[in-house]
Order: C-alpha cells, then sequence, then structure tokens
C-alpha cells in the first residue's frame, strides 16, 4: 500500500501537487492534461524529487529505504528507453532488474538467470535476447523495460505512458501485459490513453490544478471525460480485448 500525506511538490517556485492526501490501497491509473503533475506524483512516490510532506509505502517513508530495498519493492517503466550502452544485449539489460538481489559483485546467480529466461519466456521475447538493445524498435524496447521491470520482483510497478510511442498492434499486446500483470504486482499506471485506462479497470486519480481526485468508478463516461479535459468525445479506439 502506498500512503500520501500532505504531498506537496514545486519546481523553483512553481506549485505541481498540492496537499494530496490519498491511501492506494491497490491498482491505480493516474490520468490529467500535460504538464499536470503525473510523473512528478510517481517521482515523488520514488523518491527522485525533493517533496514536502510524506510518501509510505507499506507504511514506512520512502525517504527511509535504501536504494536496494527500494529497487526490491518499486520499479519505474518510462515511456521510453534511453540507451547509454550501444552494445548492451537484451539479456544484460534484462539481467540489471536482478540488481538489488545480486550476491556477488563480479556475476549473476543461477537463480538470476533462472528469473531472467523465465521473463523472456512469459512475454515470448526469447527471440530478442542476443539483440543489442539500440537495434530495437520502440515497442520491442517497451517490451525490454517491461521484462526487466519483471526481473526485479518488485511488488509495485509504475508505468509512465507505456503505450506513448506504439502503433495500435504494439499497444495491445502491451495493454495486454499491464493487464494480466495486476494478478501479481500493485500497477500504477500514468497515461493519456484513455482506451487503455478503461481496458485496465483500476480506479482513476485525476489530476488537474495541482489537486488529485478519485474516481472509483464512473470516469468513462462522455461527459465526466468532456468536463475533465474540455474537449468533446465520441467513441474511436483500438479494441484490447
Ligand atoms: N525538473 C523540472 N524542473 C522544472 N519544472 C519541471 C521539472 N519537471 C517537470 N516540471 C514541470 O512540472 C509540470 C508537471 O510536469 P510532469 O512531467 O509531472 O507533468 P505530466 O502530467 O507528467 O505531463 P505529460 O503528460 O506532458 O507527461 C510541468 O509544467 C513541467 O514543465
Amino acid at each position: 500500500m502506498i500512503e500520501l500525506k500532505n504531498l506537496t511538490c514545486s519546481y523553483d517556485s512553481k506549485l505541481i501537487l498540492d496537499d494530496i492526501n490519498i491511501k492506494i490501497t491497490n491498482h491505480l491509473s493516474i490520468l490529467g492534461a500535460n504538464g499536470s503533475g503525473k510523473s512528478t506524483l510517481a517521482k515523488a512516490i520514488c523518491n527522485l524529487i525533493d517533496f514536502d510532506g510524506l510518501v509510505e509505502v507499506e507504511s514506512t517513508s520512502i525517504k527511509e529505504f535504501s536504494l536496494l530495498d527500494k529497487a526490491k519493492t518499486i520499479s519505474y517503466i518510462p515511456a521510453k528507453l534511453e540507451v547509454y550502452d550501444m552494445f548492451i544485449t537484451v539479456e544484460e539489460f534484462v539481467l540489471l532488474g536482478r540488481f538489488a538481489y545480486k550476491k556477488s559483485f563480479f556475476e549473476y546467480s543461477a537463480k538470476d538467470k533462472n528469473i531472467t529466461k523465465e521473463t523472456f519466456e512469459f512475454l515470448k521475447i526469447e527471440h530478442l535476447k542476443e539483440h543489442t538493445v539500440s537495434s530495437l524498435s520502440s515497442g520491442e524496447q517497451q517490451l525490454v523495460l517491461v521484462a526487466q521491470a519483471l526481473a526485479q520482483q518488485s511488488k509495485i510497478i509504475i508505468f509512465d505512458e507505456p503505450t506513448a510511442n506504439l502503433d495500435p498492434h504494439n499497444s495491445k499486446v502491451i495493454a495486454e501485459h499491464i493487464k494480466g500483470l495486476k494478478d501479481y504486482h500493485q500497477v500504477i499506471l500514468i497515461t493519456h490513453d484513455l482506451n487503455l485506462a478503461s481496458y485496465v479497470e483500476s480506479p482513476v486519480l485525476f489530476i488537474k490544478d495541482a489537486e488529485a481526485k478519485l474516481y472509483e468508478d464512473g470516469f468513462f463516461n462522455n461527459s465526466t471525460l468532456e468536463e475533465l479535459y474540455g474537449v468533446e468525445f465520441e467513441s474511436l479506439a483500438v479494441k484490447y480485448d
């Protein structure tokens, strides 16, 4: 469980999130206009930015987690992979997800390698493991990011705009994985893809004017969407299920 108590985030003097109080007991989708503060909220939950107030994960302040314990608890999947090593293979990249569990400085254990192998099988990407990450398409790179997060075996997975760079086919593949992962992880999804959020069926936290409002249900109807986004809606979407 994640609990936000009086969470306030600002960059310089610009207030982004103002005194947010919410218990995130299970899955959640975070929606809101560009620049409303969705990624800022995710970064605060992961203690990647300065904030006022308290973020508690499993009843402990996130500021008290060691880096390794945090890695075992939360994984954050960005919208796009930034490749810093042009020669790193998919297998090496996914193994990095086991870093927090590594017993020897020099090598990964048989267990680490086995978990990585199972992750490849689960996501049906065994055929990519010898390839360099830099040579993959955006859709394949998104699957590799998911693989690394799964290998990390954290309780909580945060997806930050997972379908932002994907074509309809790959969006559907990722959507099905995200929904399936709800059986094993607490899934937090940040997205502009209303179709995806509706398919994933988690409660919605909508961020607007530095405030957050929780919709347990009743979010995905035209009148609510029109009021929140200020544009008209009609059904026009990929069929995810
Ligand atoms: N490091 C930073 N320094 C200064 N301002 C920042 C920084 N990061 C984000 N911001 C500003 O904070 C606001 C919220 O940004 P954030 O990335 O959280 O929005 P978002 O809802 O995730 O947006 P989007 O949907 O466009 O990705 C934006 O106005 C952004 O310009």
